[in-house]
């Protein structure tokens, strides 16, 4: 399909509103000669090949504009099969390029003597007035482009975005799990709670996968992440010239591209109070302008967004505008920290040994009684990430098929408040001793090496080798 083609809509709407403005008709043929939108008689044979005797060809082949002022006697005409019954007067074409390739033909036509008259008597102002057209449709042809392109690099995300899965027995997470299949189908907006890495995202992606808008691809910012004085561009988008630096063509903005589907607002807390009373107004009005336009743009998006910081107390401060706060509160869902779940820990864990099996070609079957004790009594700071992250490294570094207390990592053991309870506390201290050994030497030091490590522990190196051979470490 050419591009032209690809735009069909946009430019049939658009002649129709030229050939209205003009009083004569317009059409735009692509550079297959294929006719791609027209007024008047042309109307009924969009998407027929005009025939090739047309001068359109020589617009297209020379890229510069073209006027036919009396077909009877022009020889662009000369050779045209439809000549001698043609009903046009007067054409007046110029090229629409895309990139600077010409990629089609707009034009105005004359049927009547009346609008012959009035296309001759106004050639020049009505070629800039096409030039002008043949720019605005470039410059759609580019938008359309870039998102396209963005939308295929999305390919790969949407892919892995299907693929979540949602780990959670626990009634606080059953509970946040029922009101987001709930509101999934609706429109409304969605404000998710909780600390770094208990889900918020996901959740989020759940959220819109059950909705109607799943064919789409959910657009995610991180408002944290963006710099400031780029937050706004970002999101709305800019037109040429909008800025010092500001592209060619412009900008589409995050919200123009999750048209249709959803936006999903991370870390909103972190928005720059300038561009909170930008998205105020286009939650209000449904409409985005971009930077130096002129012209809003209605959009169609479904707002999900996220925090892990004190929002009240940030209205109560002034940094968050509460006109906003109310506007996305509309369906707030809690996600508990892990340290408040505990039971969703076993459920987790299993979930990533299997998801770790799979990817690095293991057979971990399991977690023993003490390690499990251990991480259940840990405080997981970071939440579920953290949980997976650990996992992670443990299905890297064990050995056995079984997680044991002595794989996990030193932070997690030595933070655990349960960790230890069974043991006596020889144990305790074996258990410490061989952590100590183990991160002081390799396996593979040599003589000298153990030998100065004895020295600096001062101890005798027949009790460093006693050590390193009880905990085989040697
Ligand atoms: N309930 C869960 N089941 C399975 N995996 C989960 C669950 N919750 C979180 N995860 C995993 O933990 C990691 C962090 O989750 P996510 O990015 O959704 O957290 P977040 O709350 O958005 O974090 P942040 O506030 O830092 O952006 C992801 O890899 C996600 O897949």
């Amino acid at each position: 399909m050419t591009p032209l083609m690809k735009i069909q809509p946009f430019i049939q709407a658009y002649v129709q509103a030229i050939a209205s403005i003009l009083e004569s008709d317009v059409t735009v043929v692509d550079n297959e000669l294929i006719r791609v939108a027209g007024t008047g008689d042309y109307l009924a044979e969009i998407g027929s090949t005009v025939s090739h005797g047309n001068f359109f060809q020589k617009v297209l082949s020379t890229g510069e504009y073209g006027i036919i002022r009396n077909v009877a006697e022009d020889p662009n005409c000369v050779g045209c099969e439809k000549r001698s019954y043609c009903r046009e007067l007067a054409n007046l074409a110029y090229p629409i390029f895309q990139e600077q390739t010409v990629v089609g033909v707009i034009s105005i036509i004359a049927f009547q003597e009346e609008q012959r008259e009035n296309l001759l008597k106004n050639t020049a102002k009505l070629e800039e007035f096409l030039k002008y057209m043949s720019v605005l449709l470039e410059s759609k042809l580019y938008t359309d482009q870039a998102k396209s392109r963005l939308e295929e690099q999305l390919k790969v995300v949407h892919t892995a975005e299907k693929a979540w899965s949602f780990v959670g027995k626990s009634p606080k997470m059953q509970e946040a799990l029922r009101i987001g299949r709930k509101v999934a189908k609706s429109d409304s907006t969605v404000f998710l709670r909780g600390e770094s890495g208990t889900g918020k995202e996901i959740m989020a992606k759940m959220i819109h996968n059950l909705s109607d808008r799943h064919d789409k691809l959910m657009i995610s910012i991180n408002c944290a992440a963006i710099p400031e004085n780029l937050v706004e561009s970002e999101l709305f988008g800019y037109e040429e010239g909008a800025f010092t630096g500001a592209r060619k063509h412009g900008s589409i903005g995050k919200f123009e591209l999750a048209d249709k589907s959803t936006i999903f607002l991370d870390e909103i807390g972190d928005m720059p109070l300038h561009v909170q009373t930008k998205l105020l107004r286009v939650l209000q009005e449904k409409q985005v302008e971009r930077i130096g336009g002129r012209k809003p743009i209605p959009i169609d998006i479904r707002v999900i967004c996220a925090t892990n910081k004190n929002i009240e107390q940030m209205v109560a401060e002034g940094t968050f505008r509460e006109d906003l706060y109310y506007r996305l509160n509309i369906i707030p869902i809690e996600l508990p920290p892990l340290r408040m779940r505990k039971e969703d820990l076993p459920p987790l864990i299993d979930h990533y040994i299997a998801y770790y099996n799979q990817k690095l070609g293991k057979n971990i079957t399991g977690v023993s009684t003490q390690a499990l004790q251990t991480l259940m009594s840990y405080d997981w700071p970071g939440n579920v990430r953290e949980l997976k992250n650990i996992v992670e490294y443990l299905a890297n570094i064990v050995e056995n098929n079984i997680i044991e207390l002595s794989d996990l990592p030193d932070h997690i053991v030595l933070r655990s408040r349960k960790g230890f309870s069974n043991w006596s506390l020889d144990e305790i201290l074996g258990d410490y001793e061989k952590r100590v050994l183990s991160s002081l030497i390799k396996p593979s030091a040599t003589l000298e090496e153990k030998n100065a490590l004895a020295e600096t522990l001062q101890i005798s190196r027949a009790t460093l080798y006693r050590k390193l051979k009880k905990y085989s470490l040697l």
